[in-house]
């Protein structure tokens, strides 16, 4: 089967122009995802993972490799890719989930949420109506959903940032961390969304601090530590 993502010689490094010296986050990374796919990224603090969920997703741009991406349009390389073509792919087909939420001011936690879907051409009404679905999913209580998500609280905005990148299904999801500073609830719900996207067919690529949350969810373990095999089948792995 033809791979959702196929990474071949990535390699990532930064420069410390400060100290004048600079050092490989990451070197010669090879490993493919398919469509349904779950593969956890593990290794110390350190090791590279966020940094290669962000060369992935084109927030930073490789030194050497190739992310072989099966768009809808066919094959791109999100090494290579124009910016304009990087963009397209997050709105349609790319999702990046974070712990993070990029809240706007003056707009609605319900709104923000229901984005994703009116860019993909859902009627407004019926955005709001899945919005509000997958606020009240990840815990969000009903009086904050017309109000504006800059002064929640830091797990509660976690929950919006979760409703509104999971809202629609992706073929391809990066998830950094996304159960960190969850209560019980959300994070029971979050891997109900995962397992159920994962049986629709969205490959994922996964950093968790806690992988127990996901074992069940998981295929493939690629560890990033040095000298590590490239990559271990989940049955031959403890996570
Ligand atoms: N923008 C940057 N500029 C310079 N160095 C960076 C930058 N981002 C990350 N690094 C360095 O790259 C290395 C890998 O960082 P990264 O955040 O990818 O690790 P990680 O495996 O996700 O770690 P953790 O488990 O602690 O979150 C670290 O040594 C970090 O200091």
């Amino acid at each position: 089967m033809t791979p959702v993502l196929d990474i071949r010689g990535l390699t990532k490094g930064f420069t410390m122009h400060h100290l004048g010296q600079g050092f490989a986050a990451f070197d010669d990374i090879s490993f493919a995802v398919a469509a349904g796919e779950f593969v956890l990224l593990k290794g110390a603090n350190g090791a590279g993972k966020s940094t290669l969920l962000r060369t992935l997703y084109r927030s930073y741009l490789p030194q050497a490799g190739q992310v072989l991406f099966q768009s809808d349009h066919g094959l791109i390389d999100l090494a290579r890719a124009a910016d304009v073509d990087i963009t397209h792919l997050r709105r349609t087909e790319i999702g990046f989930v974070t712990q993070f939420l990029v809240a706007r001011p003056r707009v609605s936690a319900e709104a923000l949420v229901a984005e994703p879907l009116r860019v993909a051409g859902v009627p407004a009404e019926e955005a709001l109506v899945e919005a509000r679905h997958w606020l009240r999913t990840f815990g969000v209580k009903e009086n904050l959903w017309p109000a504006y998500p800059t002064t929640f609280s830091g797990g509660e905005q976690q929950k919006v940032n979760l409703a509104r990148a999971l809202i629609r299904p992706q073929k391809l999801l990066l998830l950094d961390e996304p159960t960190a500073s969850l209560d019980a609830n959300a994070r029971a719900a979050l891997v109900q969304r995962l397992a159920d996207l994962k049986a629709q067919g969205t490959a994922m690529i996964g950093v968790f601090h806690h992988p127990g949350d996901v074992e069940h969810l998981i295929d493939r373990v690629v560890d990033l530590s040095p000298n590590a095999p490239a990559t271990e089948d989940r049955h031959d792995v403890v996570v």
